[in-house]
This record gives C-alpha cells, structure tokens and sequence, in this order.
C-alpha cells in the first residue's frame, strides 16, 4: 500500500495512478473535505471531473497510513517542514518521496534536504518533471524524474512508483532535480507576464532560455550536475510550464502583467521560490536578473513593464 499526503490536484492526481495497481491511502488535513471525497468519490475541490477508483480510501486519520511502506509527500513546499515534523512518528520508518517543487524560504533547502533535515537516517527522493495534474489522473503519457542519492534506494523505488502511464526515470542527483522543478516556476511566472504584456512569442522563447541560463547558474553552484539540468525534471518541466495557460505559476504571470489581483487559493510555489532563490542568490553573488525582477513585481516595486525595460537596458554580452 502507499500512502499520499496532501489531496490537492497533483497529490489526487498521482493517487489515481497508482491505484491503477495498488492500494492507496489519500490523505487530507481537511476531515469533513476527506468525508466529502471519499463519499462522492471525487475531489471536487482541487481536482474536479475525474472519479476517484475503488483502490483509494480517503482519509485525515494519519493512524489510516500506518500500513503504508511508501509516502508521496504532495503538499506546498512551503509546508513541508511543519507536515513532516508533525507527523513524524508515522513518517519515520517509511520511504519518503518528496513531490513538491520550491526552495523553503526559511532555510533555502528543497524538499529533500528539508525532509533529510527532519529525518536524518533517511534516503528521501524527490518526484518531479514535467506533468500537470490533469494529465496523469486522466491517464495521459507523463515520464517524471524520481532522484535519490542513493542507488540502491532509487532502483528498488522506481518499479513501486511506476505505472503504465507513469514513466519514471531515476537520477542520483538530488540538488539539480530540486534545483530545476523549483526555479522553473520563476521562469514560469516571468513567461506568463511577457505574454500577459503583449511582448509577443519571440519574447517568451527569450525568457525560457536566458532564464534556462540563469537556473543553470544558479543550480550549478549550489552542486547541481549539468546533465539533470537538461533533463526531464529541469529543461523538460520548464518547457512545458512556460508555455502552457494550464500552469497556474504561468496564469499567475499573466495577472501580474495585467495588475489583477490572484484570486485562487491554488498554489503557486514560484513566489516563494523567487524569494528564496534571490536571498541565496545575492549572499553568493550570483547573477539572477530575471528572478531578481520577479521579486520586484510580486513585492509591487516595480510594474512588469518596468522589468522587462530594464532586461532590456542591461549591458550587451556574450550569450
Ligand atoms: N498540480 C500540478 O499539476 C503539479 C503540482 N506539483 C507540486 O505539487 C505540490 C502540491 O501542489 P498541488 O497539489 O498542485 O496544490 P493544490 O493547490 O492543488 O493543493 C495543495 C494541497 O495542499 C494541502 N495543504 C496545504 N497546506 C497544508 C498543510 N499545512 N497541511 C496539510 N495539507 C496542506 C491543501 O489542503 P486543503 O485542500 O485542505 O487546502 C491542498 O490539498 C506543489 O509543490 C506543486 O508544485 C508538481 C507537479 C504537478
Ligand atoms: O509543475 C507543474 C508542471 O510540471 C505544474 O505547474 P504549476 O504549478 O505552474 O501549475
């Protein structure tokens, strides 16, 4: 059995793929929302018009996880920290797999580091690449990186978590898995707000990849390896979050653009992210002029129009 904490659309999501060929338990912090789905068999609230199978039993009772070997932990990387330290006598002795994308604005660790933290004996992985929610639970073709730094850990985990739509590829790489799901939600935002401000496609390809350029600066120095950058959990997510309206870190770029105001309780990890980033970025001198923008705009110091004219104005250079 494996056990899903957090029912939001990707933790549902993932829960409907594994049930294909297993039991799952689906956890919420919300019992009567856990009532209510378990009841109608959908999860209206986060992922709604896909039923939810048999095979899954929803619950806010952690007691219900107990027989769970491995923990899909689905939740805001922002929350990370409080679920798994207030969970920690169940979390404890079972396999932990990491699927949120950020960097924890308090500490500037990703999910794993975070979760190694807390869990010091551990070998937690981290699930991650390109895939919208939507996708998976509606059984559509998704591959996904599954990144453990230890061998062992990650080649007996990749069979439990694969299924016949959910193709996993395993990494050792911890850092640059974190590092490539996390900071392409900025890049995703700035997307978002250069089509939102009618700067046209040419402008967005920019964007993507100067701002490849820039994550792989970024991940590079805190010890991540070039190859995992250019696969699926960083070049490959990228892609397909900064060009896609289903992403929200993109929708919520477009508001920006338009000074709207974000009225979904829906997350969008690229904000918090930003911010941890452009903290580790200045106190190690490294060149984040987009991430830097972002911050600008989100803490309304500069307008979208304002970032994208001082893009523009930096010194000519080398590509
Ligand atoms: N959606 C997607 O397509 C993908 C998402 N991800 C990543 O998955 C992670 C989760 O995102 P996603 O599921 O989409 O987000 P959603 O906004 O759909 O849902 C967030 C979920 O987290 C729960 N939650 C929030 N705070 C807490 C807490 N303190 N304790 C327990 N549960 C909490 C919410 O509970 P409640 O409903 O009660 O508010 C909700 O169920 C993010 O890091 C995201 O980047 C990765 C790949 C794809
Ligand atoms: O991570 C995702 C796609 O891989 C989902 O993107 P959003 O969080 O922007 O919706």
């Amino acid at each position: 059995m494996i056990g899903v904490m957090g029912a939001g659309a990707f933790g549902t999501a993932l829960a409907i793929s594994l049930a294909s060929k297993t039991d799952v338990i689906l956890w919420s912090r919300d019992a009567q929302n856990a009532d209510h789905m378990q009841n109608t068999r959908e999860n209206r609230k986060r992922l709604p018009n896909v039923a939810l199978p048999a095979k899954i039993t929803i619950s806010a009772d952690t007691d219900a996880l107990h027989s769970a070997d491995q923990i899909l932990l689905a939740v805001p990387m922002q929350q990370l920290s409080t679920i798994a330290k207030m969970h920690r006598t169940i979390l404890s002795d079972k396999d932990l797999i990491a699927c949120c994308k950020g960097v924890d604005l308090q500490t500037g660790k990703g999910p794993v580091g975070m979760l190694q933290q807390i869990f010091p004996t551990s070998h937690p992985s981290i699930l991650t690449g390109p895939s919208f929610a939507a996708d998976i639970a509606r059984g559509l073709p998704t591959a996904l990186t599954l990144a453990n730094a230890d061998p062992d850990t990650a080649l007996r985990l990749q069979p439990i978590l694969s299924t016949d739509t959910l193709r996993l590829y395993i990494s050792h790489d911890v850092i640059g898995a974190e590092l490539g799901g996390g900071l392409k939600n900025i890049m995703a935002i700035a997307c978002g707000a250069t089509i939102g401000a009618g700067m046209g496609e040419s402008a967005r390809a920019a964007i993507i990849t100067r701002g490849f350029a820039e994550l792989r600066r970024f991940a590079l120095a805190q010890g991540a390896q070039a190859d995992t950058l250019i696969g699926l959990s960083g070049f490959g997510d990228l892609v397909l979050t900064c060009t896609s309206d289903k992403s929200r870190n993109y929708r919520f770029g477009q508001t920006l653009a338009k000074d709207a105001t974000w009225s979904s309780d829906e997350t969008v990890e690229g904000v918090t992210t930003a911010r941890a980033v452009a903290k580790t970025a200045a106190n190690q001198g490294i060149d984040m002029p987009i991430t830097k923008a972002i911050v600008a705009v989100i803490e309304h110091k500069i307008t979208v129009k304002d970032a994208i004219d001082a893009l523009l104005a930096r010194p000519l250079k080398k590509e």
